[in-house]
């Protein structure tokens, strides 16, 4: 059974104002009880304005570490790139940033450099914040050949290289991608969304759980912690 709770805001500015304010939460109670906070976030241009917020806001940014959910396998200084996009908001507040992909035809290799790179950090995150794609993808798990590579991953396993088939229209490349036991892993889950199909979607995909075709639905079917999903026309 997924427990999710929805924050169903007029914009985009007052989604913004609230998960920012909460991250801020998560970031700050990390930093009290561990002395540092790990974060995974979203690539994709739904959050943008709240990372924007976000880096307005004085927090403890030194003592924050950040990596992306999943990865485009584009070099680090490519539009496309998740990394880069964190970095240039994120490391100018004072955080580090840790790019988990690069450019590789290889698409194991990379999952296994993005895996190694991960086993290095002090886990779990303190947040797994998710996006959705149009198509019901998240993070970079795609319906298709590779979506149970990323779903069934061994729990030690944090990333895997994924090949979506078809590629997808608004970033044609492959991927790596945390894998299920990862995301689910965090000690806070969040999925930020916009517009009124992607409710719809995810809506239908809770709904379905288990037996859901969409990579959202299975990932989620599994979850245990409750999970705040924030929406905004
Ligand atoms: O490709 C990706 O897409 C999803 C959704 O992005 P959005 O712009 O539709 O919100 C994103 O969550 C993921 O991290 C990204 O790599």
């Amino acid at each position: 059974m997924i427990e999710a709770e929805w924050w169903e805001y007029d914009s985009v500015e007052e989604m913004a104002d609230a998960v920012s304010g909460d991250v801020g939460f998560i970031i700050e109670s990390a930093i009290d009880a561990r002395d540092a906070s790990l974060l995974a976030l979203p690539g994709g241009k739904t959050p943008l304005p709240i990372f924007d917020k976000m880096i307005k806001a004085k927090l403890p940014w030194k003592k924050v570490t950040i990596v992306p959910t999943d990865e485009r396998l584009v070099a680090v200084d490519h539009e496309l790139s998740n990394a880069r996009m964190l970095a240039q908001r994120f490391m100018r507040a004072g955080a580090r940033v840790i790019p988990i992909g690069g450019e590789n035809d290889d698409v194991d290799a990379a999952g296994n450099i993005a895996d190694a790179r991960l086993q290095d950090l002090p886990w779990p995150p303190d947040l797994v914040w998710l996006g959705m794609g149009a198509d019901g993808h998240t993070a970079s798990i795609f319906a298709g050949p590779d979506m149970q590579k990323a779903l069934d991953a061994p729990n030690a396993r944090r990333a895997v290289g994924v090949r979506p088939d078809p590629l997808p229209a608004e970033a044609p490349v492959p991927r790596v991608t945390l894998t299920r036991a990862a995301l689910l892993s965090a000690r806070t889950l969040i999925i930020t969304i916009q517009g009124a199909e992607k409710k719809e979607l995810l809506e239908q995909a809770i709904a379905d759980g288990q037996s859901s075709r969409l990579p959202i639905g299975r990932l989620l079917a599994e979850a245990e912690q409750p999970i705040d999903i924030h929406w905004a026309p």
